[in-house]
């Protein structure tokens, strides 16, 4: 019996699949503090740089996305799916999994179909509550599917479905900073309401142009104060903006935050896009939120995960559209109504699924013994 347990973790594109895949991966290294993990991402993405920042090592496939609106733009992404494949293949040759995990993303495509075909067990996370046309495929040769919202059975076989929550990062859970030195961290005042300005891993176009367009009522506004995270790609233009509008002291801009711990433990009151990884961090720190799902997803998937909360009075929901409008106006309310902040917390703790992690590690483990047994 070979005693050596090797998984596989595949998958990426943005922080909502590589941090799960991150928690999951540490929570297998506590289970089994012996097993090797090896990451498969995308070249290019964001996993390349964060899964080694975790202490991972990561080999990238020269996979890319489908053009969904042009189709004639595809012959060059599916002569990197093919590359892609024949990579996977030989990354699985050379390290002989037990076990491969998808996490969604460019590369657990490839990744997952190449694993199933060489007889490996695999599971898969769907971290949102509409499955994408990649796991649906590759759920016909799963053993496992670990899924965060009910109803996933329209998707999936309902006998490999397990509920298991999406998996946070651990540091999340645990952090220790008080509500008054995370916010004195942001060079922001103790004694006022904090609103904390989320656009998912990459930042919101139409969150950063609300807020553009808000700057002076920020500024009208010294009681309550605002940390803002751009995304990358358009912080250049919301800082030339912020600029411009002159000395706002209780604004703090940035483009990404790595210590998210600190922003949460810093919030009132939280304005986000409806990822999956957001929405799930969302309720196990019990926050309030509004939540600006994005249109321009598969599926419209985060309208689906937003209304899951909404539903049940746990989310306050702003479309897209009627951002520009209505979302500096329901914030500023919202954030000075103590009942009405207490009663979004009480009901989207309600909704969190903790430990998920562990959960799915255990089933991940479970699935390569016994293939160690045969
Ligand atoms: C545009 C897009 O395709 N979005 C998808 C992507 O979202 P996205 O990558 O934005 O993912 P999520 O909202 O699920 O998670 C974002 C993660 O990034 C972290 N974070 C965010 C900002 C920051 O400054 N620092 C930081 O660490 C959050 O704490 C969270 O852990 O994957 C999700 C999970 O499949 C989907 O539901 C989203 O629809």
């Amino acid at each position: 019996m070979e005693k050596e347990l090797r998984i596989i973790i595949s998958g990426g594109g943005t922080g909502g699949h590589i941090f799960p895949a991150v928690s999951i991966a540490n929570a297998i290294k506590e289970l089994r503090p012996d097993a090797r993990i090896l990451f498969v991402g995308a070249e290019g993405r964001m996993e390349m740089q964060r899964v080694p920042d975790a202490g991972y090592e990561i080999i990238g496939l020269p996979v890319a996305g489908f053009d969904r609106k042009h189709l004639w733009k595809n012959f060059a992404v599916l002569i990197k799916l093919a590359r892609s494949q024949w990579k996977a293949k030989s990354i699985i040759k050379k390290f002989r999994p037990q076990v491969a995990v998808g996490v969604g993303g460019y590369a657990s495509g490839p990744t997952l179909k190449m694993a199933g075909m060489m007889g490996i067990p695999t599971l898969i996370q769907e971290q949102n509550s509409y499955a994408g046309v990649t796991n649906k495929l590759l759920a016909k040769k799963a053993q496992r599917i670990c899924v965060a919202y009910d109803g996933m059975e329209k998707f999936f076989p309902k006998e490999k479905i397990q509920m298991t929550g999406n998996p946070v990062r651990q540091n999340l859970l645990t952090a220790t900073r008080d509500h008054e030195s995370a916010i004195t961290s942001f060079g922001l005042d103790p004694k006022k309401k904090t609103i904390l300005i989320l656009g998912g891993s990459l930042g919101a176009r139409t969150i950063n142009n609300t807020l553009k367009a808000g700057l002076q009522t920020i500024k009208e506004t010294p009681a309550i104060q605002f940390i803002w995270q751009t995304g990358k790609i358009y912080h250049q233009q919301v800082m030339e903006a912020v600029k411009a509008a002159g000395n706002i002291p209780n604004l703090y801009v940035t483009d990404f935050i790595k210590d998210m711990a600190t922003a949460y433990s810093a919030a009132d009151l939280v304005i986000s896009r409806a990822g999956a990884g957001s929405i799930s961090e969302f309720c196990l720190l019990h926050k309030p939120v509004i939540l600006i799902p994005s249109p321009n997803v598969a599926e419209d998937h985060q309208t689906k995960n937003a209304l899951a909360l909404v539903n049940k009075q746990a989310a306050i929901y702003v479309k897209d559209v009627e951002a520009e409008e209505k979302l500096l106006p329901v914030a500023l309310a919202t954030v000075i109504d103590t009942g009405k902040l207490k009663e979004l917390s009480d009901n989207i703790a309600k909704l969190a699924l903790p430990d998920s992690a562990t959960i799915i590690a255990r089933e991940v483990i479970k699935l390569g013994e016994r293939r160690n047994d045969k």
